[in-house]
Parts: C-alpha cells; structure tokens; sequence
C-alpha cells in the first residue's frame, strides 16, 4: 500500500440547516498526523493526514459544538491519535477507542482518564483482519464498571447472526450507520423491519442514523430519509447523528459534509426530534455528568 487516499472535500458548502446550540457530529474520526501517529501496519487504507485542527474547522463551518472521535481502523488499537484529539478539543470532543482484547485494567483506566467511553467491535472484513466474538464479551464485561458502552459495525447481511452476541452484551450499544441496511427498500423493507426487531430486543440499543452517502444510491438520498425518518420518529430517544467526515475509503465518490448536515432535518423534522438527536441523547452517552 502506497498511496495515501483523500476521501472528503476540500470546501464543503454552507448547510443551509443551523443546528441548535450544543450540537453533536457523534461519529467521525481523525486520521494522524502520520508522523506523529503512524497508522497500522494491518490497515486496510492509508489516508492523508486529517487531524484534529481540520475536524476543528469542519465542526465551525458547519455549526456543532462537539464531537465524537471513533477511532478509523486504520490506527488499529492505538488509541493516541484518537486522544490526542480528544485532549487538544478543550472538552469538546469525547472518544471510542478499539482496544486489544489483551488490554489490562490501567489501561482501560488511562484510556477514560483521556476522555474514552466506549469500545468499538468492527465486524467488516474489507476493515479488520478477526473479530473474535468471545474476546469481545470478555472485553464488554470489562468496561461495564466503566459506564461505557459498546459500538458495533457490522452490514445488514449479518444481522442475524449477530442477534446471540448482542444479546449478551452487557453495556449499553450502540449500531453503527443502523447496521448498514438496504434503504432502497423503504422504511418497511426486510432490512429496516430486522432491524427494527433487533431495537425492540432491548430498550439499550441505540443506533447512529448515519452515513446516507454509504447507503442511498437515490438523487438526493431521498432513499435514505424515506427510509431512516419513521426509525427517527419512533426511537427518538436512542438515535445519534454524525458526519463520519473524513468519510474513509469515499475516496470514489467524496461527499459534501453540508448536504450531509442538511439531512437533519428531512430525518429529524422537528424541533423537538432535532434536540434529542444532535444534543440530549449524545450528551446522555458521553457527557452524562454534564446533564442535571
Ligand atoms: O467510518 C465508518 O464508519 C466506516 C468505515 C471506516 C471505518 O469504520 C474504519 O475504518 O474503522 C467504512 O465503512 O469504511
């Protein structure tokens, strides 16, 4: 692997929608500065640089106030890039980490210490080698006296297979871009009823109502707030947004971080739906201490 991929725009354009004060992009990443923290010899892609100064200005220009670093799986499982974002943000960005199932409990201390309050399981083969189930429950019972949660990616086809491990989890989750249904098949398409039956499992799923720019092939992404707008609606209270800028391996089809924050609304078209979306149910799972 040589060449390093760009995958997000260089001038996004002005959402013309102004989120309210307090808004949270809860899932996006920062890769390197590969000189400063050189990416893993396991990664699957290699970016350019897109650190924190650049997440900064993307965050002013469209109009949020915080972030959610996830840690991209091209930095493996260290974790440094991820906290260095977390502690030059003043306290505004909090992190999910991906973490050697070997990891001891200092660790795990030191990783919260730095603003950590999740682990993220990936489950795509085109972006980790292994994604050992049994490891991962070891690891989940681990961080529960943490007061973390869970993140876990994983593609429609899936699903079921994952029912067994997701039950045992014992956190808190949290299902990464809604589990990456088909949205071509509307709102009550098989996928989007799976997954629905999947958050009726247990009122501690939540999801991030993420990336139409993956999942919608419709001009517009009118496929996609067709599709995830209802899931807004009727879990209102344990939906999350974000922007997934640097947007990895989109290299192919780039796209613009403000038609992403104008997708707020067409999901999310109230007021009310709005505030839980981008303000109180983010604070409730990474600034908790900060609610009354
Ligand atoms: O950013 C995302 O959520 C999705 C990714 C990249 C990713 O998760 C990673 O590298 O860890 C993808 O589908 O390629």
């Amino acid at each position: 692997m040589t060449d390093r991929i760009r995958s997000w725009a260089d001038a996004p354009s002005r959402p013309r929608f102004t989120p309210p004060p307090g808004a949270v992009d809860a899932h996006c990443h920062v890769f390197g500065p590969m000189a400063q923290f050189p990416f893993s010899p396991k990664a699957k892609y290699l970016p350019q640089d897109a650190g924190p100064e650049m997440l900064f200005a993307l965050r002013r220009h469209l109009g949020l106030s915080r972030n959610v670093i996830v840690q991209a799986s091209c930095h493996g499982t260290d974790n440094a890039a991820t906290l260095h974002g977390i502690a030059v943000s003043n306290g505004t960005c909090r992190g999910v980490a991906v973490v050697d199932p070997a990891i001891d409990d200092s660790e795990l201390e030191r990783l919260h210490a730095g603003g950590i309050r999740g682990v993220r399981f990936n489950f795509l083969k085109r972006l980790v080698d292994d994604a050992p189930k049994d490891k991962f429950l070891e690891v989940a019972h681990r961080i529960q006296h943490l007061g973390w949660h869970v993140v876990v990616y994983f593609e429609a086809d899936i699903l079921e297979e994952m029912r067994p491990f997701l039950a045992a989890i014992p956190t808190p989750i949290v299902i990464d871009h809604m589990g990456r249904p088909d949205v071509t098949q509307g709102p009550d398409g098989p996928d989007m009823r799976a997954f629905r039956r999947l958050l009726d499992s247990r009122p501690d799923i939540w999801t991030k109502v993420t990336c139409p720019d993956r999942l919608s092939t419709a001009p517009g992404w009118d496929d996609f707030a067709g599709a995830v707008a209802p899931l807004v609606e009727d879990y209102q209270d344990r939906v999350l947004w974000g922007t997934d800028w640097p947007h990895p391996n989109m290299e192919k089809s780039i796209p613009d971080d403000g038609l992403i924050t104008d997708m707020i609304p067409r999901i999310a078209p109230t007021a009310v739906l709005q505030h839980k979306l981008l303000v109180t149910n983010p604070m409730r799972l990474y600034w908790p201490e900060e609610l009354s």
